[in-house]
């Protein structure tokens, strides 16, 4: 079913009426999410020669590149995770990604406020790899992009590597389609249940770059009135 664009408020009430009223969970739509993401990787060639440094956040985007790392890492793909969180940090979905992954000895390390200046750190983990993740904010973005994060943006965007945005480029509001301070401007962008009206905004697909829509798994029932008009 071919969706609309969708603003914040309804593509996350969308999320929550499927849990709350459908009682289905969300690690399951995070589960639809992170595995649709990580297929079209799989179509762009990522494959056991590949390294894929994937950037999460402390939210459940950051979850959903969790997601990610785990389908890439059983194909053979070299995957490396920071998590942009103080260690322990993690609630919810996003820690039961942390602790899925820990557990499968899959490379993962925190990149905490005091590794503020510590950029080069991260321009190397970057540069070391052929694909980056950007798992950072989704639509739970609420205010400017500042400190770690921005740092992080900036790094990636200054790389010139193919990045692959999960749900939104990190940064970019949802409605407008500008940018909140900075934002990713990814090759490629996954976006979940449908498009974001952002998206056709002037200029926004200078950050999103190609948009594909993953369906992951919201009953019709609650689609049917967010249905595109053929
Ligand atoms: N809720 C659900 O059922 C699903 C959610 N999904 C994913 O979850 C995302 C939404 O998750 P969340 O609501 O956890 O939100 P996000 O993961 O987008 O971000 C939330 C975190 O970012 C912080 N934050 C917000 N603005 C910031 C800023 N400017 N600078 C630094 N930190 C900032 C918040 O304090 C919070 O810790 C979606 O975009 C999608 O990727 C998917 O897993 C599908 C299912
Ligand atoms: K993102």
């Amino acid at each position: 079913m071919g969706i609309r664009p969708l603003t914040r408020e309804e593509v996350r009430g969308l999320d929550a009426r499927a849990a709350l009223e459908l009682g289905l969970p969300t690690l399951v739509l995070m589960e639809n999410a992170g595995r649709g993401a990580a297929a079209w990787l799989r179509d762009q060639g990522v494959g056991p020669s590949t390294r894929v440094l994937i950037l999460c956040g402390s939210g459940n985007n950051g979850g959903d590149g969790g997601v990610v790392a785990r389908h890439l890492d059983a194909c053979g793909v070299a995957v490396r995770v920071v998590w942009f969180a103080q260690a322990g940090q993690l609630r919810g979905d996003a820690a039961v990604q942390y602790d899925v992954l820990s557990r499968s000895g899959i490379e993962q390390t925190y990149w905490e406020s005091g590794d503020l200046d510590d950029a080069e750190r991260l321009d190397l983990m970057i540069a070391e790899s052929d694909w980056v993740v950007d798992a950072l904010l989704g639509t739970g973005l609420t205010r400017p992009v500042e400190g770690r994060l921005h740092v992080a943006i900036t790094a990636i965007n200054r790389s010139g590597k193919p990045i692959l945005a999960l749900d939104l480029p990190s940064g970019l509001d949802a409605d407008t389609g500008q940018a909140l301070g900075v934002a990713v401007r990814a090759r490629a962008t996954a976006t979940f249940v449908g498009p974001k009206l952002g998206f056709s905004a002037p200029g926004a697909s200078d950050f999103t770059g190609a948009v594909f829509v993953v369906e992951i798994g919201v009953p019709r029932c609650l689609l049917e009135p967010f249905q595109a008009k053929t």
